[in-house]
């Protein structure tokens, strides 16, 4: 099985019901639209729960997510293909994520989990046990089975991303998403302590938490600054940052500024914003000015009536880049979601180069690897729009760049 597995997580038989929480979580996930990372935020605020604890919660979680189809195939194998009603399943799926993947002891895995499941008891008991006595043969059925079921990417993208990229680069791709991201932080030369480290990025074994909440790092992974460098905004030019939030980049291009200029910091939420905010804060931003503005509506604001010397243009987008971060993506993602999403982009675009001052460089970047948001959007936008020359582009493939899949392009305006 193509996956590293989280060090075993001692024999977890603590007083606090993870299992229980993990399995509302997962139900919640599945009946729902909501990301899983907001609804353990959510668990961890409501039940006070220890950094441990949260740190079990998140492993099994997106570990459960992250080998889906695969634990389902071992359900299929293990219970003779049985109907089971929606608790059981999830039941049945985080015990043997913990007894096969995590290697959490298989005492508590299997006492813990029945107990949390609280429904077809002997079943899961008898399931699960079986599962401990058969580790082995269990743990060599992936290698036979197809790409999509050993390492549980929907068939459709699978599919999709076959046709794009050929076999080696999908196999490769789905594989890489499988494996759990390194913490990497971006050391902030914005901070007095940190202004000579000849660092730009570091991994972390464990989240810093000291020095992110003093300003010396930000969580980021090295494909984010790929947009910001291709950009390579001046001291003293007016910039603006048309989705900022939740500001990483934005920080990267007051880096690069020397914290001198201005740099207008948009975002259409409210809520994002005042992370945006707090980030910046932190982060020891002061050539930034904060604005709610939706750059879908044609109309420009008065505070881009002066236009700007560069733009960022960091568009929402499908995410495709960044699935071993963010598991659940590859379960909610539609193919009409990509179309849905590309007239937006498409929209926040043109909306943004009407601001560009002549002479001046946008630059258009994603978190995607999907070339329908990136070149291709590009490509049409510009032919439809006078004025303006494509640049250069800088993009990222994992695991070719061992780092997750972005695209940046530059455009000026003649
Ligand atoms: C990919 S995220 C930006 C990440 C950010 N650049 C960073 O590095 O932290 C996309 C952002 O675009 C914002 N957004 C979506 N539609 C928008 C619109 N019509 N106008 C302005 N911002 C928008 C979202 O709220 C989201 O914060």
């Amino acid at each position: 099985m193509n996956q590293s597995r989280p060090k075993p997580t001692s024999a977890r038989q603590s007083a606090v019901p993870i299992r229980g929480m993990a399995l509302d979580v997962l139900g919640e996930w599945a009946a729902g639209d909501r990301f899983a990372a907001d609804l353990m935020d959510r668990m961890q605020r409501e039940n006070y729960l220890s950094q441990p604890d949260a740190a079990f919660l998140r492993d099994i979680v997106l570990t459960t997510l992250r080998n889906l189809s695969l634990l389902d195939h071992w359900i299929a194998v293990l219970t003779e293909d049985k109907h089971l009603d929606h608790r059981s399943r999830w039941g049945l799926r985080i015990g043997l994520c913990q007894i096969l993947i995590l290697k959490v002891s298989e005492h508590a895995a299997v006492n813990e989990t029945v107990a949390a499941t609280g429904r077809a008891r002997s079943l899961i008991n008898a399931v699960l046990r079986r599962a401990c006595r058969e580790t082995e043969s269990l743990l060599a059925m992936p290698a036979t089975l197809p790409l999509e079921t050993r390492t549980s990417h929907p068939k459709w993208l699978i599919q999709h991303w076959l046709g794009l990229h050929g076999e080696a680069k999908t196999t490769a791709l789905c594989e890489w998403n499988q494996i759990p991201a390194p913490m990497c932080a971006r050391v902030n030369h914005l901070h007095p302590e940190m202004a000579a480290s000849a660092d730009d990025f570091i991994v972390c074994e464990q989240l810093p938490r000291e020095e992110l909440s003093d300003g010396k790092v930000y969580m980021q992974d090295p494909s984010t600054a790929l947009a910001p460098r291709l950009l390579a905004p001046q001291p003293g030019e007016r910039v603006l940052d048309a989705c900022a939030a939740p500001g990483g980049k934005t920080a990267l291009l007051a880096q690069l500024m020397g914290n001198t200029g201005e740099i207008i910091a948009c975002d259409v939420s409210p809520a994002r914003l005042r992370r945006l905010e707090g980030n910046l804060r932190r982060l020891h931003v002061t050539n930034a000015q904060i604005e709610l503005h939706d750059w879908a509506d044609p109309q420009v604001p008065a505070f881009a009536e002066a236009g700007f010397d560069r733009i960022l243009l960091d568009v929402p987008c499908s995410n495709t880049g960044v699935m071993r971060r963010r598991v659940d993506v590859r379960w909610r993602l539609q193919p009409e979601d990509i179309t849905a999403q590309m007239e937006t982009q498409a929209q926040l675009l043109k909306n943004c180069l009407r601001v560009l001052k002549l002479g001046g460089t946008l630059v258009y970047s994603t978190c995607s690897i999907e070339p329908a948001e990136n070149e291709r959007l590009v490509e049409c936008v510009l032919e439809s729009t006078p004025g303006y020359e494509f640049v250069s582009t800088r993009r990222s493939f994992p695991p070719e760049d061992q780092m997750d899949g972005a695209f940046a392009a530059a455009i000026r305006r003649v």
